[in-house]
């Protein structure tokens, strides 16, 4: 099946457990796998009949800066949530990467996937 896919995009939000990480903003990197058939839109050239990538991100950099959360866990199930939500997405892949958290790591979090039948 087809995916409309976004890569590396960067949010700035509230998130993590430790008290600090309460009153700061950080970094958070998302790649999102989103599955849907592009033909008919593909056949019309018609961007309202796929998944507008742009709607999305942007949809998904108001959540970050409305939102805080704990644990990046909370994060990527809202985000899913949301993508099935308000974009009518059946299948999806989320990986949330959090590349300032561990000094010893280029990055860490959480790969996701879900479905709804
Ligand atoms: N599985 C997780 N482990 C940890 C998380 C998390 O969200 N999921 N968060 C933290 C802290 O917030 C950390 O990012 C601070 O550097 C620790 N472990």
């Amino acid at each position: 099946m087809d995916q409309v896919m976004i890569e590396g995009l960067s949010l700035e939000t509230v998130i993590g457990v430790y008290d600090w990480e309460r009153k700061v903003r950080q970094r958070l990197e998302l790649d999102l796998e989103l599955r849907t058939d592009i033909r008919p839109a593909a056949r019309a050239d018609d961007l309202s009949q796929t998944l507008d990538y742009a709607a999305i991100c942007q949809r998904l950099s108001d959540y970050a800066d409305a939102n805080a959360h704990g644990l990046v866990e909370t994060f990527a199930e809202r985000v899913a949530a949301l993508l099935i939500d308000e974009f009518g997405i059946r299948h999806l892949r989320l990986t949330v990467r959090k590349p300032g958290a561990v000094r010893a790591a280029r990055a860490v979090g959480v790969r996701i996937e879900r479905s709804v039948d």
